[in-house]
């Protein structure tokens, strides 16, 4: 042999010997000729007495079907199967993995196998999760019928939902189908960046779940529970870009035997909106998402003008009954996403999210002028009376709920000062008031 020739089949056989896969060499009875270490590993633990000098005779047990290839492929030369697959083990639930070879055998020559021999356990593993999952997605989808279940792309476009929907939304396919998310859900009781906030809050989270009212494809409303989770590929890792599932869930039964109690923790007695507790709870957590994702929150501060004189003149249940009128004209002039709440007497708040001081300061005039302009009549007895509103709204400068309530306080004592039946607004940063 030549020295070129000699240095050629040194290189061949150094490339064979550290080949990431496996190789083997034999005869065309299966004796093996050369088997790299890769092999020897993956073939060791199959080889009767370890004896590994017969390809065909370590897997005839296993794979007797690789020697009848071999025996019954009549070309000269040519690939005489394709990544066959051999299951080695079974695993064990829990432990180990089962155990997946690929075999691909080449006929070189009338006398020379070559096979190549790799590892897919892993592959098969994940072949199998992707399968079960898609069944378990599939019978989902199918067979629940109390959920709701909605695929949800990046923007919170619908791209797939199960058959619940018709039934619990009564929707059709050309209703839902690449439409965003909020078409589940009252226009007034929710905007564009709370339905972004929930996908943004599932990806931090893991899931992010809210009862709100839900709406059926005609128009009627149910009261549902909602969540919504980042869904996940067969390796456990969330897809990029990122997918959701929405499941969507009818508890107005469950709300109405706790309705009571949900009325006797978190609703004014008087008046049913909601009260102080309700208040700071909801406008905490309304709070957090705007200095996470800065966006404007603002805030009315509103109290009854001589309220002492409605009620020394026409009596407090009639004084009572100006309240209720309040909070109705309140709940009135305001969206169904802000919260108007009672939180003293005769003082009232409203929280108007992702709303700026401009845009609450005309919501704030409108509520003033609407008061200002009713003739309330009570037992036969005609009442006017006013409001004074204070205005504030988060910026950097604003560390918590309780400093946007002072502030609104502080405008509201400066339109109680500057003549009452008036709106005061603040600058959190210059404490600079305007006056309407
Ligand atoms: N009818 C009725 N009155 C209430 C209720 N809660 C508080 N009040 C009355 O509201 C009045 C508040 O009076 P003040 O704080 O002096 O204020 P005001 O008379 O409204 O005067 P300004 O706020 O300065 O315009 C008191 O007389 C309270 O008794 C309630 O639930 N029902």
């Amino acid at each position: 042999m030549s020295d070129d020739l000699k240095s050629e089949y040194e290189s061949l056989l150094q490339f064979l010997y550290m080949a990431p896969v496996g190789l083997v060499q034999m005869k065309s009875d299966g004796e093996i000729v050369m088997i790299n270490p890769l092999s020897a590993q993956l073939l060791l633990p199959i080889a009767p007495d370890g004896d590994l000098s017969n390809f065909f005779i370590t897997l005839e047990n296993i794979a007797p079907e690789l020697q009848n290839l071999c025996s019954s492929f009549t070309k000269k030369r040519g690939q005489i199967c394709d990544a066959l697959r051999v299951q080695l083990t079974a695993g064990i639930p829990g432990k180990e993995d089962p155990k997946v070879l690929a075999f691909s055998l080449l006929k070189l020559d009338a006398d020379r196998i070559m096979a190549v021999i790799s590892d897919v356990s892993l592959l098969a593993k994940r072949e199998k999760q992707l399968q079960h999952n898609e069944a378990w997605f599939n019978a989902i989808f199918s067979g629940v019928t109390e959920y709701a279940l909605v695929s949800l792309d990046s923007d919170g476009n619908i791209e797939n939902w199960n058959v619940s929907l018709e039934r619990l939304g009564k929707y059709t396919a050309n209703e839902v189908e690449h439409k965003p998310y909020s078409i589940f859900f009252p226009k007034d009781s929710t905007d564009e960046e709370r339905l972004k906030d929930r996908l943004a809050e599932a990806d931090e989270n893991g899931w992010s779940l809210f009862e709100s009212w839900c709406l059926r494809s005609d128009g009627s409303r149910f009261w549902g529970s909602s969540i919504i989770s980042p869904l996940e590929n067969a390796l456990h890792e969330h897809f990029n870009p990122p997918r959701y599932s929405l499941i969507i869930r009818d508890i107005t039964e469950k709300r109405n035997s706790t309705e009571d109690l949900i009325k006797a923790s978190f609703n004014d007695h008087l008046t049913g909106i909601s009260n102080r507790r309700a208040f700071f709870e909801v406008a905490g957590i309304e709070f957090e998402r705007c200095k996470k994702r800065p966006r404007p929150l603002s805030l009315l501060a509103i109290d009854a003008d001589h309220f002492k004189k409605v009620n020394d003149t026409f009596g407090h249940a009639t004084g009572d009954e100006v309240l209720k009128h309040l909070s109705a004209v309140l709940q009135d002039c305001v969206r169904e996403m802000d919260l108007v709440a009672r939180i003293g007497g005769e003082e009232f708040s409203a929280l108007l999210p992702s709303t700026d001081m401009q845009g609450a300061i005309k919501i704030a005039e409108r509520i003033r002028s609407s008061i200002a302009e009713s003739l309330l009549e009570v037992n036969g007895q005609k009442i006017r009376y006013t409001v004074s509103i204070g205005v504030s709204t988060v910026n950097e400068n604003v560390t918590g709920i309780d400093m946007l309530l002072k502030i609104a306080d502080e405008a509201l004592y400066a339109s109680k000062h500057g003549g009452r039946n008036r709106v005061t607004a603040i600058h959190p940063q210059a404490v600079k008031i305007i006056d309407q």
